[in-house]
């Protein structure tokens, strides 16, 4: 093992103590940020991650607002509790859990959150918003993932960043976001050929793909900076990365593990995201 850890746990607990700081500051001013998080189903991971991004709220400070609702929801029926959470002065942020039930279209769903509550940044708005260098929320993970590079001290102007994924939620906006930090990024997506090539070139790696353990030590060029963004159950139960983190961390410089990584930093840019709604709302 030669690769430094970033451990999103730490990052997470320190970030998130500034962040309860300055919801008391914004309480005492009467403006308590109010986080409003919407799941449909039974989905058992979205479940975990909502309880976590409820007891995050709560930990903060925030007053938070949990609907659940049953698997067989209409779309009106979503999108009317939506519009009544756009009208309410106490709730500054809200989201959807994703994914929702085949038979919803989360599209319409997101573009229903009024953009100015929209604090998972996936509004249609919002991410023209991000593409032309103006964001007004940034999607939570790839927040996350640059407020990691920026603590460790990564100089990101002119490196050559490869993101594998091109989701609409994590890769797109992660391309972006390093784009407008001075790197050259590479976007690959499921066609990509000689998908190797390409990460050896990488200084910054950042996988997002959702299959376990796929990068693996020998495509990774030596000293680079990993992001596993990746979070798999494997039957056993046990979480693994979408990186191969034992033969990875032979060769980087840097490594996130899963779990620890990224995904606590996830919820601690949701929170981020709701404080900066509650401080343009005043
Ligand atoms: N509306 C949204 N839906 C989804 C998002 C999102 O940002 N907004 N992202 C993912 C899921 N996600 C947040 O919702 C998320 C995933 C994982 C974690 C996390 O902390 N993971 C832990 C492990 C937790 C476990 O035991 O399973 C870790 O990596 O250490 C946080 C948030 C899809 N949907
Ligand atoms: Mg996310």
């Amino acid at each position: 093992m030669s690769a430094q850890i970033i451990s999103g746990t730490e990052l997470a607990a320190s970030i998130r103590e500034t962040i309860a700081t300055r919801a008391a500051e914004l309480t005492a001013q009467g403006h308590q940020p109010g986080l409003a998080v919407v799941l449909v189903g039974e989905d058992p991971a979205s479940q975990v991650y909502v309880r976590n991004k409820v007891s995050a709220c709560e930990k903060a400070g925030f007053k938070s607002v949990m609907h659940r609702m049953p698997e067989n929801t209409s779309q009106d029926a979503l999108v009317g509790l939506v519009e009544q959470l756009n009208a309410d002065p106490t709730i500054h942020g809200i989201l959807v859990q994703l994914p929702l039930p085949r038979h919803l279209d989360s599209h319409l769903v997101i573009e229903s959150i009024s953009a100015e509550k929209d604090v998972d940044g996936f509004h249609i708005s919002n991410a023209g918003l991000l593409m032309t260098g103006k964001p007004l929320f940034r999607p939570c993970t790839p927040y996350g993932v640059m407020k990691m590079l920026e603590l460790t001290g990564i100089d990101l102007r002119g490196a050559e960043a490869v993101v594998i994924g091109a989701s609409n939620i994590v890769g797109k906006p992660q391309a972006m976001l390093l784009l407008q930090q001075g790197a050259t990024v590479t976007l690959c997506n499921s066609k990509t050929k000689d998908l190797k090539s390409h990460c050896l070139r990488a200084d910054v790696l950042v996988v997002a793909v959702g299959r376990p353990n796929m990068i693996t030590g020998d495509m990774i060029k030596p000293g680079a900076v990993v992001i596993d963004v990746g979070i798999n159950r494997l039957p056993d139960g046990k979480l693994c990365g979408d990186v191969d983190f034992e033969s990875a961390s032979e060769v980087a410089g840097w490594i996130t593990p899963v779990p620890g990584g990224v995904g606590p930093m996830t919820i601690t840019m949701l929170l981020q995201n709701t404080i900066e709604a509650v401080e343009r709302s005043i």
